[in-house]
């Protein structure tokens, strides 16, 4: 039922676009009718004249904007009534902006509803004009304040610290990952450079009991073939020459907690052996001794390559495959991830901007489109270097797609790797333009680009471009 004292006053022509809610709390009627009368024209209006009906309004309408007179019933001369609904309002509501309305003189307590958490004061008289624009600047800061807050929700959809992910192919990349984090199986991460696979690993490993123990990383492309197995198994004094003492390896020292082995397809062979050994036995051998050491670590291994393809070379072991890869990670790349690019850029310039002591930069829109269609070859690590040269080098507060090196349809416009590079990007965009203005109809665009039907489809594999109308692959 309809509270008699707080009557909903909604300008029906504007129904369909008005969604922003004012709730006055006024005892007096006549002031209620004329703030009414100020603001039926663009808002939805409630009015309540005591405590009890205004937070009733307050639960039922969930006005963005209150005007409060701290004068109310049964206190209409003092200002106990309105301190305390000022209260309820922001325990109940704190993203509510509450406008306290005072009397002429009565600064002591506008100031004090401020220091309790009003966003702003009014003093009588009413003046429409003065008003109507202390509410509209109220309104205002509600709407920003929520555009703040579906942003930072937006910025990382995820619950993995570290990880900024909107789009449904890493949300689902992330969601496996916490199911798969407490249990023990090891588990390959696969995916181009700079996907983020070695923060997936680390997130695997602070999200798993494990986490207060140890998380020991090599890369296994890095370090050459002769000293790789020391690093990793560790050696006993005199094993060769140099080995003045005992050392303890990669792998006993994640002893407890996660052993990181990055690029694992770059292993060589003979190493490969020796690590299914340690996978099926769980125990090192370090190099020059004979007296094996049991060791408990979780396994995760990460590589940019095709694992498949390096067992049809003969380059890695299809046993040792089966036993790395318990579960798989097949984490997709910038381009592949819908609405990721321009998520994971607002995020890097923001903490960018902050380190860079140039905080508040924006991007302007030709980087936003940059951004958006530009196919980010190498990633979130090729990202964070643009961002953080654009960070650098705006001249302003909008970081524009110059500042990027990107030109706006997203093709580089310095720095480019080599010339198959730049010829790879130009064919994706003329690929996709060509599919935009002919409705996604393959026939047409292959018409278009002067080639056949099948190398069309060829390209749109090759490129990973969607060939259906809603998801462009950009
Ligand atoms: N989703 C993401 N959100 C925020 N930062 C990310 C994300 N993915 C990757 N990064 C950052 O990008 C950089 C590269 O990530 P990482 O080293 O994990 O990639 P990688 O796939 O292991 O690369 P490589 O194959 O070259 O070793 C890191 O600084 C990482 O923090």
């Amino acid at each position: 039922m309809e509270d008699p004292d707080a009557v909903k006053n909604t300008n029906k022509g504007h129904v369909a676009v008005v969604t922003r809610r004012l709730l006055i709390v006024e005892d007096d009627p006549g002031l209620q009718s004329q703030m009414r009368w100020c603001f039926s024209e663009d808002l939805e209006v409630a009015v309540a004249s005591d405590r009890d009906s205004a937070l009733a309004a307050l639960r039922r309408e969930e006005p963005d904007v209150v005007t409060l007179d701290l004068g109310l019933p049964p206190d209409p001369g003092g200002a106990t009534e309105g301190f305390a609904l000022l209260e309820d309002i922001l325990r109940l509501s704190p993203m509510t902006k509450v406008i306290v309305v005072t009397g002429r003189e009565d600064k002591e307590n506008a100031v004090k509803a401020i220091g309790m958490g009003a966003s702003d004061f009014y003093q009588k008289p009413l003046d429409a004009d003065i008003l109507t624009f202390v509410v509209n600047r109220a309104f205002r800061l509600a709407e920003l304040e929520r555009e703040n807050q579906a942003l930072a929700r937006q910025g990382n959809g995820t619950n993995i610290k570290g990880i900024v992910a909107a789009s449904p192919q890493m949300l689902g990349i992330c969601r496996t990952l916490e199911k798969v984090a407490p249990t023990d199986v090891t588990t390959l991460i696969t995916g181009e450079t700079g996907t983020g696979k070695e923060l997936l690993a680390r997130a695997l490993h602070d999200l798993s009991p494990r986490a207060g123990k140890p998380f020991a990383a090599i890369n296994c492309a890095a370090i050459p073939e002769n000293l790789l197995e020391s690093e990793l198994f560790g050696y006993e004094k005199g094993a060769f020459t140099g080995a003045t003492q005992s050392k303890k390896g990669k792998i006993e020292s994640a002893n407890g907690g996660t052993l990181f082995l990055d690029e694992i397809g770059d292993m060589p062979m003979a190493l490969q052996a020796k690590l299914l050994r340690f996978l099926q036995e769980r125990m090192v051998d370090r190099v020059g001794s004979v007296q094996p050491i049991p060791v408990d670590v979780r396994v995760v291994c990460a590589t940019h390559r095709n694992v498949k393809d390096l067992i049809d070379a003969g380059d890695f072991r299809e046993d040792l495959y089966y036993r790395i890869s318990e579960i798989t990670l097949d984490v997709p790349s910038v381009r592949e991830r819908d609405g990721d690019a321009l998520v994971i850029a607002q995020s890097l310039l923001k903490t960018l901007g902050k380190e860079l002591d140039r905080p508040n930069l924006s991007f302007a829109e030709d980087a936003v489109n940059a951004i958006s269609s530009y196919s980010w070859p190498g990633n979130v690590r090729e990202m964070i270097n643009k961002v953080k040269r654009a960070t650098i080098m705006a001249d302003g507060k909008r970081v524009t797609a110059e500042d990027l090196e990107l030109s706006c349809d997203g093709t580089v416009t310095g720095n480019q790797l080599n010339l198959r590079q730049v010829r790879e990007i130009a064919e994706r965009q003329a690929i996709i333009q060509a599919l935009r203005s002919c409705n996604f109809n393959m026939a047409q665009a292959s018409r278009l680009l002067g080639i056949t039907r099948p190398t069309l489809y060829n390209l749109t594999d090759k490129y990973r471009i969607e060939t259906s109308q809603t998801e462009t692959g950009t």
